[in-house]
């Protein structure tokens, strides 16, 4: 495999995907390149389910293998919020810094031990005639009560990564993508990979 295409628009996502798989050798095609293809709908209650819709539907609509990322930050003092709808939780603009301020709000005066948090990745491999493979990844943390660094996207500047005592927006892009929830799935997606080349030649 040289080249495969991930169904999303998030600029942040294909910036992670094309240096992940710089490393493998494999150039990375995504939905910015197509902006005319509409937003696929996150109708899913879960991360897995919303990767599959989002991989299946670009697979048969380009009949190619395609990976869908479906991810988002899980807060415990928020019940999971804002889970499936992380990038949408300040409204449909889809706003990182609106986000970022709501759930700030939200923790307003929640002490540290309280502010546990995860992030979550479920990426689903979709080849067109195939069954569909799933892999899941997560990352620990602690949410901030300031935003701290310039790296990433979404909530990594809130994001506090505990054993290094930094935010994922303080780590560099090879930092975060030793660690990150999306690394971790995607070396569980190597494996399958690996496996399954004859179907992606
Ligand atoms: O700080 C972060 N570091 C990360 O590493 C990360 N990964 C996901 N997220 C958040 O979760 C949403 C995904 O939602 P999502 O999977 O529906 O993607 P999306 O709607 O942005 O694009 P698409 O792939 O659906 O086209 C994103 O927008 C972010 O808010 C992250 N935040
Ligand atoms: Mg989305």
């Amino acid at each position: 495999m040289n080249e495969i295409m991930i169904a999303t628009k998030n600029i942040g996502k294909v910036k992670e995907f094309s240096d992940l798989f710089a490393s493998r050798g494999v150039k990375v095609k995504s939905l910015v390149d197509f902006p005319n293809i509409d937003d696929i709908e996150e109708t899913g209650e879960t991360f897995v389910e919303n990767a599959k819709l989002k991989a299946e539907a670009i697979a048969t609509k380009f009949n190619i293998p395609v990976i869908a990322d479906d991810s988002g930050l899980s807060i415990d003092f928020l019940d999971g919020r804002p889970g499936v709808y992380s990038a949408r939780y300040a409204g449909e603009q889809k706003n990182d810094r609106a986000n970022i301020d709501k759930v700030l709000a939200e923790l307003e005066g929640v002490p540290t031990e309280k502010r546990s948090a995860r992030f979550h990745c479920a990426l689903a491999l979709a080849i067109p005639d195939k069954e569909t493979q799933i892999v899941e990844g997560t990352c620990e943390g602690r949410i901030t009560e300031d935003l701290l660094g310039e790296n990433g996207f979404g909530y990594d500047p809130i994001f506090l990564v505990v054993e290094k005592g930094l935010t994922m927006a303080q780590l560099s892009k090879d930092e975060k993508n030793q660690i990150s929830h999306r690394a971790k799935a995607l070396k569980k997606l190597d494996k399958l990979l690996q496996e399954r080349e004859e179907f992606i030649r």
